[in-house]
């Protein structure tokens, strides 16, 4: 089945708005992304009726996108690949199993016919955050204060902030801005009915499983990009350096606990990421040559969350953050992505995101605290991170 004239007209952020306007009206689940260096964007709809939460293994998962919340108690889902368009080619598929209903070709009509606004805000409003930079800076040094008594290496506080514009976000057309401004993110808009919807840029990659090679990576330790900078010559300081060598710690801590031994690692070096700068290592396991078939599954139960989100050791510092944060993390820092789908899985760490909910949004950022964090700048990397998307949409 090949996309019709009419769509293949219609600009690709109409049809991103058209698709979540239809699941918001009619209850389904839509999912659009575009991996890292790709060009292609991939949309994907399940028209289920009440989509429900998954905790099926990874390697059983039908084809689709999985959306899944900090807490891992709370409620995961797969968005299900009942249809898929690419935006890049303007090739539509349909689930194998899949009994081509009437709502896919209601849906395929609404692409066409439905005309959702065109415009972008012209007035976004930002919430007064001075109340927040003392709770914020309170919530930090207490944090110090705590990893000072030995109760954890590292833990990661993290805040929201609210937006408002002055209408309804054009979510197409700031998917594209977000895909353009940021070709080595991976970009994403998801609309779950029981989560709302979400839009994000990260940088960093959870877990993938592609052609029997697990891989991961140990993203942490945060400056400001400026244009043109050359990489050699960023300079890392020891607090920076000690912060993402954990990360990479808390990974190798995992392959441990299941006595995997053979893994590459590469790394640390300076990467980009849209206004930042982070230090990443990767690490990589051949998959047939460990005899790990469902190493996807293992690593992400033993992973989420990592110290890049969460803290080290995870138990005493994830408590902190319940006893401490004081609001709910909901999806941000959670995971997303494609699950077995075109022959690969592609989970991404949910950060640089936001939660829209029409004329409103909020957005969330971490950051890393040691023993050598000084709160004030803290703060202010919480500011650039979030900066990612509010320096994009309007
Ligand atoms: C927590 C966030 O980012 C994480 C924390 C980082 C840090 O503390 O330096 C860097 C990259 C991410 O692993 C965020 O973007 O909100």
């Amino acid at each position: 089945m090949t996309i019709s004239e009419e769509i293949k007209i219609q600009p690709i952020a109409q049809v991103i708005n058209n698709a979540v306007a239809f699941g918001k009206k009619e209850g389904g689940a839509v999912a659009v992304w575009r991996i890292p260096g790709e060009d292609d964007i991939q949309l994907i709809v399940d028209f289920s009726a009440e989509l429900k939460p998954t905790s099926d293994p990874l390697e059983t998962k039908a084809s689709g996108f999985v959306f899944a919340p900090f807490e891992t108690s709370s409620d995961a889902y797969l968005v299900k690949a009942d249809l898929h368009i690419n935006l890049g080619s303007h090739k539509i598929t349909t689930r194998p199993d899949y009994n081509v209903s009437t709502k896919t070709e209601k849906f395929l009509n609404f692409l066409e016919k439905e005309k959702a606004t065109k415009a972008v805000a012209s007035d976004i409003k930002i919430s007064d955050t001075t109340g927040d930079k003392d709770k914020f800076i309170q919530l930090v040094s207490t944090s110090v204060k705590a990893i000072q008594e030995g109760k954890f290496q590292k833990v990661v506080p993290s805040r929201k902030k609210e937006i408002t514009f002055d209408r309804p976000l054009n979510v197409g057309d700031n998917f594209l801005r977000l895909a353009k401004a940021y070709p080595s993110a991976f970009i994403s808009l998801v609309f779950v009915p029981q989560a709302g919807v979400w839009m994000g840029a990260t940088p960093e990659l959870l877990i993938s499983v592609k052609d029997n090679v697990f891989k991961s990576v140990a993203l942490a330790g945060t400056q400001k990009y400026e244009e043109g900078t050359s990489l050699s010559n960023v300079a890392w300081t020891q607090k920076e350096i000690e912060e993402q060598a954990l990360v990479g710690r808390y990974i190798i801590n995992c392959f441990k606990k299941i006595r995997l031994r053979e893994f590459e690692e590469l790394g640390p070096k300076t990467v980009v990421a849209g206004n930042l700068l982070h230090l990443k290592t990767e690490y990589k396991v051949d998959m047939v040559a460990t005899n790990f078939p469902d190493l996807g599954e293992i690593m992400l139960k033993l992973l989420h969350p990592t110290s890049a989100i969460c803290g080290m050791p995870l138990e005493p510092a994830r408590e902190f953050l319940i006893k401490h944060e004081h609001y709910d993390r909901k999806y941000f820092a959670g995971y997303l992505g494609p699950a077995n789908f075109d022959g690969s899985t592609q989970l991404y760490v949910n950060l640089r995101c936001m939660h829209i909910e029409d004329n409103k949004a909020t957005v969330f950022a971490g950051a890393g605290v040691t023993e050598d964090s000084q709160p004030e700048k803290e703060w202010t990397e919480t500011e650039i991170k979030m900066n990612t998307l509010l320096n994009i949409i309007r």
